[in-house]
């Protein structure tokens, strides 16, 4: 198969305030996820938590040595759970012999021991787009699929402040039991913009954000960094931002978008937040 493996370290606030635009996007933002026909994954040091997008075309793509490598196991969930939603069309993923039919916007949980992973598009036109975190785990909990209507919806937000949006929790403890993966998906309103506006800090667990569904020309200013020193990365349809445990993690888009964020680290507590005061923000 093509895969396109990348490693990014961990970083501290201290070398992150000293670094230019060019070198935050560096650290911070995946800017390519997917590619037709290609799996690029980035494994990063916050929480062993690897992010990748995988886009099959014609034919299948196969999680193979590469990924076993980078993580030094036999196979990728030896020692690992797995975590995806597809924001592309409708695809398969095939994981030991069982084939998980994903329509756009569901999601799959996939158990430590899982061996052999593949994916593929029912229609290569509008190729399925998985989304995939993966981290480590110390036990096997059952692999499922779960559907958009199978995650807990939440509303929150208020037109008057520009933030309405629906929130759906997909791998949370109220739905299914994981190691430490937790995953979910927020969608903005039309006409509202911000999201986690009050913004918060969890140092106890690391945060992923996919961006997704911005027009062309859109994107989201996302605003990182200590509340007192914050810092922004330009982010466009289909990139992620990777958020370190001392760092807020919100924004502002052009329009309305979609994102998927996702979690790990030392507890499962979704409300478990550090809310920042906004005054402090600069
Ligand atoms: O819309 C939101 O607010 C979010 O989606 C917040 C994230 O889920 C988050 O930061 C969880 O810690
Ligand atoms: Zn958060």
């Amino acid at each position: 198969m093509t895969a396109t493996v990348q490693t990014r370290h961990a970083i501290h606030y201290s070398q992150s305030e000293r670094m230019t635009g060019a070198e935050i996007r560096e650290n911070f933002l995946i800017e390519t996820l997917f590619v037709p026909g290609s799996l690029q994954a980035v494994y990063t040091h916050y929480d062993r938590m690897l992010v990748a997008g995988a886009m099959p075309t014609n034919g299948r793509l196969i999680v193979g040595e590469e990924l076993a490598k980078l993580v030094g196991t036999d196979y990728l969930l030896e020692r690992r759970e797995l975590g995806l939603i597809n924001i592309g069309g409708p695809g398969r993923v095939m994981a030991d012999g069982t084939t998980c039919d994903l329509e756009p916007m569901d999601g799959l949980y996939l158990s430590q021991g899982t061996q052999e992973i593949a994916f593929e598009s029912v229609d290569p036109s509008t190729p399925a787009k998985f989304y995939i975190n993966s981290a480590p785990a110390h036990t096997s909990f059952p692999s499922r699929i779960v559907s958009r209507m199978d995650a807990i919806e939440n509303d929150l937000g208020d037109g008057a402040t520009s933030n309405k949006r629906k929130l759906y929790q997909y791998l949370h403890p109220k739905v299914l039991p994981t190691c430490q993966l937790l995953m979910g998906l927020t969608r903005l309103e039309t006409g509202s913009v911000w999201n986690t506006m009050p913004a918060h800090l969890h140092d106890r667990r690391m945060e992923a954000y996919l961006y997704f569904d911005l027009p062309e020309n859109a994107f989201v200013v996302h605003l990182m960094g200590r509340p007192e020193a914050t810092e922004h990365l330009i982010v466009r349809s289909e990139q992620a931002v990777l958020s370190p445990p001392w760092s807020i993690h919100c924004g502002a888009g052009t329009s309305a978008y979609a994102f998927i964020w996702s979690m790990a680290g030392d507890n499962q507590s979704f409300t478990d937040m550090d809310m920042v005061d906004m005054k402090s923000l600069r």
